[in-house]
């Protein structure tokens, strides 16, 4: 018999493949992980930025819930973005019994500036959301929203994943270093330890998803049964690797490559 190894995300649609849904499926596929999605949000964007948005109620969110739950076994999920406190309220009653570990990006904001969450929505999130999670991976601008702290410092990231770990109850935090300056670090903080991953900055406007991306190559290699910190070194290595052979599509910001690392090995 087949092991096959699920994983499902939760979050909104990039109709120009860059982010979101249309990110964790090619991210899933890659990484040898079978995806489902259930969508919160379809949004007219893309390399350019956000056109509209249409959102999904919350009946219509439970719904595709329980038609994954029901049927087919998943190994980890994550949530992308969840715009307002209805979606979120459905996500929340329909995860909260599940054991398996919870990858949440927090999507607050997307590259081009376009709000991607009500404000009263970031508070929820906060309280109800972030206590549920294995794993939260805010860049910087989200961890801001999340702390009420100022990041500029390396010493600044590492504090804002002790509080977010401690004082909002998530079990791990991943404060990620892409709007810094320098070699592209981000921190783990997992309540015990603080796990250091850095990578050589990419001089490329072509970032469009990363944070989708890194955080699907999070949760596919949970679903291989990797630990927390393997699963954020292997997934950095993805996300790095495609950034470096981005793809310059688009008028605006390009979209990260996900055949990347096939192309480096074929080298
Ligand atoms: N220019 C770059 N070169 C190398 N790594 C980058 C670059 N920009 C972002 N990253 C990395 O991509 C991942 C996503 O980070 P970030 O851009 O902060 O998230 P988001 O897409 O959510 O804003 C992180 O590992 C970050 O360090
Ligand atoms: C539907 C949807 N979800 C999330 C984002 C934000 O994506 P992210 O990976 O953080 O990358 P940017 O494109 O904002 O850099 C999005 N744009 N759309």
């Amino acid at each position: 018999m087949n092991k096959v190894e699920s994983a499902l995300t939760i979050a909104g649609t990039d109709p120009s493949g860059g982010a979101g849904i249309q990110a964790d499926l090619k991210t899933f596929q890659e990484l040898q992980t079978y995806g489902m999605s259930v969508i919160t949000s379809v949004v007219a964007q893309n390399t350019t930025g956000v056109q509209d948005v249409q959102h999904m109620s919350g009946s219509m969110i439970k719904e595709q819930l329980v038609s994954v739950i029901s049927d087919i076994p998943f190994q980890a999920f994550k949530t992308g973005m969840l715009a307002n406190i209805e979606i979120m309220d459905a996500v929340a009653e329909k995860i909260c019994g599940l054991t398996v570990p919870y990858v949440m990006d927090p999507v607050m904001v997307a590259a081009s500036g376009d709000p991607l969450i009500s404000d009263d929505a970031q508070t929820y999130l906060c309280e109800k959301l972030l206590p549920l999670t294995t794993v939260t991976t805010p860049n910087i601008p989200e961890a801001e929203a999340i702390t009420g702290q100022t990041i500029t410092t390396p010493e600044d990231m590492q504090q804002a994943a002790k509080q977010i770990v401690h004082d909002f109850g998530a079990s791990a935090a991943l404060v990620k270093g892409g709007h810094m300056r320098g070699k592209a670090v981000d921190f783990l903080y997992d309540g015990d330890r603080m796990h250091t991953f850095s990578a050589d900055r990419i001089d490329t406007k072509n970032t469009h998803g990363t944070g989708c991306t890194y955080s699907a190559a999070i949760t596919a290699y949970i679903s291989h049964g990797y630990t927390l910190p393997e699963s954020v070194k292997n997934a950095k290595d993805y996300v790095t690797a495609a950034i470096r052979h981005s793809l310059s599509i688009g008028n605006g910001s390009g979209p990260t490559n996900h055949w990347a690392q096939r192309m480096e090995r074929v080298k």
